[in-house]
């Protein structure tokens, strides 16, 4: 696979920490560049299957696995000599992989997460969980983001992202691991604002699944992902991010690709809300993560701490949680009191 600016690549070799789907692409895209991967997955079947086979069949069916891809399910032989450690866990989960990696790590390690979602309990953004618990500076951990299906990315098919650190030379030695001529990787310092617009972004998803489940037009997914950006950037603005990220990949970019996406998990969930399932039925048939029904709930808390505004996040809460009807939850913003628009 090419540089961009036709450099040699070092090549070196990474580990990835979960095979789920986006693990998997991620993982896919670092051997493509040439670089020697070992996922972890706490699954035999699905370990042996991937080493074997070069497929991970439950989590990206039909797409074939490059033959430097291996995995295992010993965390201390994947982590051995890794120079980059990915962690590709939800956020539910991310805590507690980190933990069980932090005494395994290569001391330097570049370590890149790629989750889209704050932890439950503390609000704590991924890169906070994972500075703790590896007991790293904030500012080496760099967040991957931006708009980027696992299913597009396996395929090769041109996709853009944002590695941040805030930190100079992390995110740099992370986009050069993971650049391409099919994954143009962009590097910004604003981590706040990456985490935060992509953990967000999928509440807003749910809601624009709900729209066009409803039957809802043009004109009203337009309003949510316009609206919806206004929350995400408000939110973002009072704890410290650039109103600048909003506007790039990691914002307006993630968010069309989301709210506009059968792939999304996200998007589908609130398609099939609408359809009258209940929230169990609809993440029992969408059978991977859903990051956006928990960060209802922790953008909801965060609201409440920083005292911003999030009308959308607020009625896609009332739906989840709170048995109240999706078309009752529009009507509720449809005639909230008038304001302006900025
Ligand atoms: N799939 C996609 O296209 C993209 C996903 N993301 C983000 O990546 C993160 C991971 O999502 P996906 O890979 O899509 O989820 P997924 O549902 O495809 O896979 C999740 C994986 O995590 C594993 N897992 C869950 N809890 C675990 C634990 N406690 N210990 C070990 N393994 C555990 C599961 O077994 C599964 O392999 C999420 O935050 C998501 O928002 C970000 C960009 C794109
Ligand atoms: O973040 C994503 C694309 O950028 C994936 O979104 P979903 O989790 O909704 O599938």
């Amino acid at each position: 696979m090419r540089q961009t600016d036709g450099s040699p690549r070092e090549l070196k070799k990474a580990a990835v920490l979960v095979a789920g789907s986006w693990g998997t692409a991620l993982a896919a895209v670092l051997a493509a560049n040439g670089h020697q991967v070992v996922m972890w997955t706490r699954n035999a079947a699905q370990a042996a299957e991937i080493r074997d086979l070069h497929v991970n069949s439950k989590y990206l069916p039909g797409a074939a696995l490059p033959e430097n891809l291996t995995a295992t399910t010993d965390m201390a032989e994947a982590l051995l000599g890794a120079r980059l450690v990915l962690f590709a866990a939800p956020s539910s989960a991310m805590r507690q992989v980190a933990a069980a990696a932090a005494s395994l790590l290569e001391p330097d390690a570049i370590i890149v997460h790629a989750a889209k979602g704050f932890e439950i309990d503390s609000l704590d953004r991924m890169s906070h969980v994972l500075a703790e618990e590896l007991g790293r500076p904030l500012e080496t951990i760099v967040v991957l983001s931006g708009p980027s299906h696992a299913e597009e990315v396996v395929k090769q098919l041109p996709t853009t992202v944002v590695v941040a650190s805030e930190a100079e030379g992390y995110a740099e030695q992370a986009q050069d691991a993971f650049i391409n001529s099919c994954f143009r990787v962009y590097t910004n310092r604003d981590v706040i604002g990456v985490e935060v617009a992509g953990a967000i972004k999928n509440i807003i998803a749910l809601g624009a699944g709900l729209s066009d489940g409803l039957g809802f037009g043009d004109n009203a997914k337009a309003a949510l992902l316009t609206r919806g950006l206004a929350e995400i950037g408000r939110l973002g603005q009072a704890m410290g991010a650039s109103m600048m990220t909003f506007a790039g990949l990691a914002g307006v970019g993630d968010l069309v690709a989301t709210c506009t996406s059968p792939h999304s998990r996200n998007w589908r969930a609130g398609s099939l809300l609408a359809s009258g399932l209940s929230l169990d039925e609809v993440l029992e048939k969408v059978g991977m993560v859903v990051e956006g029904v928990r960060t209802t709930r922790s953008a909801k808390s965060l609201a409440a701490r920083y005292g911003v505004e999030m009308p959308i996040t607020d009625q896609l809460y009332e739906v989840l949680f709170q048995g109240k009807a999706p078309r009752e939850a529009v009507e509720s913003l449809m005639l909230r009191d008038r304001t302006g628009e900025l």
